[in-house]
């Protein structure tokens, strides 16, 4: 068993409904062990601002139901320098802080894994992203979460969409993966998904939404697109639908899917990962993140986490485009 006496956890990229109860899983862990625990304010910003302040159990005491982090979270532009990861490694070095743990998506799993390359901190990795994007795990604290609040505000759509006859392009999160977009559009029953993994043609997309309008089994319908990297692609795919006879309404979901109380199955999951995150530090682990596969807690070194990127099924789009019809 490795020795360790103290440590330091973070939130680092987008907020995503559990990351609290993860945090409430490292820090009651650790404690459990007579470990030190630093939470570090705003993610890697924090960390190179040596902004941190020492938990006890009762810093995570009521917030395991709570969206958000109460850490804080940011985007650190300057951690893609590694005279910053230096500086970071210095400032855990002075506190005598000998591992990090990092809650965050696949940029942050990144930064985490160049750390430890390059400065020999030890750090291990819990997947904390409404995207479910990175790769070696199944799932990601906060998907399930969002995925249900995104669903709930389509199905209030539905109603008034079926109502009034009409069409709707229903935007949901994800700038480089579509897999919010794919399950939530199974969920909801979506008529089409467009995801950035597939290119669509949007002239075939709306002769079959005008045929079924025309052969009566249509009248309205929900398309999901997921947001994508380009600006305004969801305005720019309704005005193209409306050159072919379409008269799409938009809504764009926006912020409100990253917030909100994390399901049970998040905070689940987060707890789990959370208290697991250490029992692997402890066991001699680093370098690696806490996931699931098959249903089972696993290891994945952060190495093959950047090597490799998560594929979306194209199964489960064959599917979802099957069963709308
Ligand atoms: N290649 C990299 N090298 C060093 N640090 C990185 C790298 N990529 C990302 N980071 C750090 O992680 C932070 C968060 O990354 P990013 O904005 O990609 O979000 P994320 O962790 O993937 O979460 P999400 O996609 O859910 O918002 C970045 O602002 C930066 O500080
Ligand atoms: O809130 P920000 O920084 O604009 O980030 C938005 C991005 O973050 C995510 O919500 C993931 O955290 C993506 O789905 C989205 O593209
Ligand atoms: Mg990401």
């Amino acid at each position: 068993m490795r020795e360790i006496t103290s440590v330091a956890v973070l939130t680092s990229g987008g907020d995503s409904p559990g990351m609290n109860a993860a945090i409430r899983g490292v820090v009651r862990t650790a404690l459990s062990y007579g470990i030190t625990v630093f939470g570090i304010h705003r993610g890697f910003t924090g960390l190179l601002q040596n902004d941190m302040e020492l938990l006890s159990s009762a810093s995570v005491s009521n917030i395991v139901q709570r969206g958000g982090t109460f850490l804080k979270s940011a985007r650190c532009p300057e951690f893609h320098d590694p005279a910053c990861r230096k500086q970071a490694a210095k400032i855990l070095h002075t506190r005598n802080i000998e591992a990090l743990l990092v809650i965050g998506g696949d940029g942050s799993l990144t930064g985490a894994h160049l750390l430890e390359e390059e400065t020999g901190i030890p750090v291990i990795g819990l997947p904390g992203t409404i995207d479910n994007d990175i790769f070696g795990t199944e799932d990601t604290i906060g998907f399930d979460t969002a995925m249900n609040t995104a669903l709930d505000a389509i199905d209030r759509i539905r109603d008034t969409a079926d109502s009034h006859e009409r069409h709707f392009l229903v935007e949901v999160m994800g700038r480089n993966s579509g897999f919010l977009a794919t399950h939530v559009g199974i969920a909801a029953g979506a008529e089409m998904i467009l995801v950035p993994e597939y290119s669509v043609n949007i002239a075939e997309i709306a002769l079959q939404l005008a045929t079924s309008r025309k052969a009566g089994t249509g009248s309205s319908g929900i398309i999901v697109v997921a947001e994508g990297n380009e600006p305004d692609l969801t305005s720019k795919i309704a005005h193209e639908l409306q050159q072919h006879g379409l008269a799409p309404h938009i809504s764009i979901l926006g912020h409100i899917q990253r917030g909100g109380r994390p399901s049970g199955h998040d905070r689940v999951l987060a707890s789990c990962l959370g208290a697991v995150a250490i029992e692997y530090l402890l066991a001699g682990y680093s370098d690696i993140m806490v996931g699931v596969s098959n249903g089972e807690v696993v290891d994945i070194p952060l190495d093959d986490l950047i090597r490799y990127r998560k594929g979306l099924d194209p199964e489960l789009l064959k599917i979802a485009l099957q069963l709308h019809k």
